[in-house]
């Protein structure tokens, strides 16, 4: 008798049914194992909860899932367990109550390979090296009195982008790109002493870091699945620009320490360092109680560039786009801005402080359009139980500061424009209250909040000083497109076009 083979078709379906029986048993043996997770919806084989976030933008689809299942959700991210926080009161559980249970950063591909093995302040995981890094932060890096010294940074290129743009007075002007090289300009010499040098390289390499750094892409949710890294092509990619960012820091580490060796009378004056004399001084200063390599330099470098420029231009970006559209709010912060200026040639840093208005402005566009809307991806370090739910070891958290600061409980008219909600100043920056909580909240919250506030308050008020503002190609206010792009830091999806028309007081000059 002759044998029949199933056909290839049957054989991979049989291969298939037997791998999706294997991944629920598995799976239901880890549900029994915690029974007490969190409420979510229900999971695919494989892939879990992936389908339900991926074909919008994440942080919209997770709102809309958590008003089915809750603040307090379990979601599946293919091989990732993760749950996703909505709600100022379980986000205060999480970093206030229990903030040191979920004080770790889950590893991402993008950091492991691009942060020399998660050594910069944003991924290194929680204990002695990561304390260190926050004290330098605090002490050293992201100081008031450091923020202060890079004044004359700010106003300089705050002024030069002024004069460029002045050039260009009625026709269309890509605000997106003009506000994204101001923020490096201001970032590469605060942090490294001048621009950039293979500044495009460079720009083009963070760009594409950060679409592969929003924590869904493949290798991430399949981490185990190293074959995975290799065969989507992302590990190779990442090591790519790896190569070229390093490049770029040796270069600018061998200059700085060049300099600190001809002049060596000066290494002692902390006055006028960038933050690469900073970090050198201290490692060659014997203090440090986990020594410092170059690489640790380097990772450090990495995440003040990106975090104190993507951020920075993104929120000046969403507030031009928000003002443009909203004419009241325009025209009451440019009266203030003229009005606290007063003729003057440049608004400069001691003027800002007087811009109560800017300042409210500038907290609606957070709460609106926080520039990290999933905050960084927490990781639990400890079991714990929240709202009578078990939160297993190694649990991702994330924290949705976007649905947060649309949640309609704690915010009046929660989707409109309202910069006067703030007028009172009892809600700040500081991650106290945490119905608002742009720049995260903890032990985590974000080092850099005096550096960016100062990074985005110049600009804007020399930009509503000196201008008038029109939308490009007739476009009325509410016509402004204003879709989010996908990412880690959520952009515009298209550039901003606007049409500058100049004020008096440089007409006069
Ligand atoms: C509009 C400007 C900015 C926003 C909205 C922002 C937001 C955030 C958020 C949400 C986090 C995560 C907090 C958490 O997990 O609770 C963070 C972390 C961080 N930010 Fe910022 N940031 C901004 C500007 C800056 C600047 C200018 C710097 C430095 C120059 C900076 C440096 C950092 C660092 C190093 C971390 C990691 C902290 C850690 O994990 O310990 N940020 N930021």
């Amino acid at each position: 008798m002759e044998l029949q083979f199933p056909s290839f078709p049957i054989i991979c379906t049989i291969i298939l049914l037997l791998f999706m029986v294997v991944m629920k048993t598995k799976r239901s043996q880890t549900r029994s194992a915690c029974s007490k997770l969190p409420p979510g919806p229900l999971k695919l084989p494989i892939i879990g909860n992936l389908h339900q976030l991926l074909l919008g933008l994440p942080h919209h689809s997770l709102k809309d899932l958590a008003q089915k299942h809750g603040p307090l959700m379990h979601i599946q991210l293919g091989d990732v367990s993760a749950i996703v926080i909505s709600s100022a009161t379980v986000a205060k559980e999480v970093m206030k109550t229990h903030d040191l249970s979920f004080v770790d950063r889950p590893t991402i591909l993008v950091s492991q390979i691009l942060s020399y093995g998660n050594k910069g302040i944003a991924f290194s995981p929680y204990g002695d090296y990561w304390r260190q890094l926050r004290k330098i932060c605090t002490l050293e890096l992201l100081s008031a009195k450091r923020v202060r010294s890079f004044g004359s940074i700010r106003e300089d290129e705050v002024s030069n982008l002024i004069q460029r743009i002045i050039l260009m007075g009625g026709s269309s002007i890509n605000m997106s790109e003009s506000i994204r090289l101001l923020t490096n300009e201001i970032t590469s010499k605060a942090a490294f002493g001048k621009q950039c040098k293979d500044s495009q390289a460079f720009l083009s390499a963070v760009d594409e870091m950060l679409k592969m750094a929003s924590g869904f892409d493949l290798c991430d949710i399949f981490p185990s699945r190293k074959y995975l890294h290799v065969i989507g092509g992302t590990k190779q990619k990442l090591e790519k620009l790896h190569q070229k960012i390093d490049m770029i820091f040796s270069d600018i580490i061998k200059e700085h320490t060049e300099n600190r060796t001809t002049s060596n009378a000066d290494i002692d004056d902390e006055c006028g360092e960038d933050l690469v004399d900073v970090l050198l001084r201290l490692q060659d200063g014997g203090k440090l109680s986990v020594p410092f390599a170059t690489d640790n330099i380097k990772a450090v470098m990495l995440d003040i560039f990106i975090a104190g420029s993507e951020t920075s231009s993104t929120a000046i970006e969403w507030v031009m786009s928000e003002i443009i559209r909203n004419p009241r709010v325009m025209k009451k912060v440019q009266s203030e801005v003229r009005q606290v200026v007063n003729g003057k040639r440049n608004v400069v840093e001691v003027d800002v402080h007087e811009l109560n208005y800017l300042k409210q402005v500038i907290k609606e566009v957070l709460r609106l359009h926080p520039p990290g809307p999933l905050l960084l991806p927490r990781e639990c370090r400890e079991k714990c139980e929240i709202n009578g739910y078990e939160i297993p070891v190694k649990t991702k958290v994330i924290v949705n500061a976007w649905a947060i600061g649309r949640d309609p409980e704690h915010w009046r008219n929660a989707e409109s424009f309202e910069p006067e909600r703030f007028e009172d100043g009892s809600v700040g920056y500081n991650g106290m209250n945490f119905e608002y909580i742009p720049f995260g909240a903890g032990r985590r919250i974000c080092p850099g909040i005096l550096f960016g506030a100062a990074i985005i308050e110049l600009p804007l008020a020399q930009l509503l000083y000196h201008f008038d503002w029109k939308l490009s190609d007739g476009l009325k206010p509410e016509e402004l497109d204003m879709t989010e792009s996908f990412g880690a830091v959520a952009r515009r999806k298209n550039d901003l076009y606007l049409i500058l028309i100049p004020y008096s007081p440089l007409a006069v000059e």
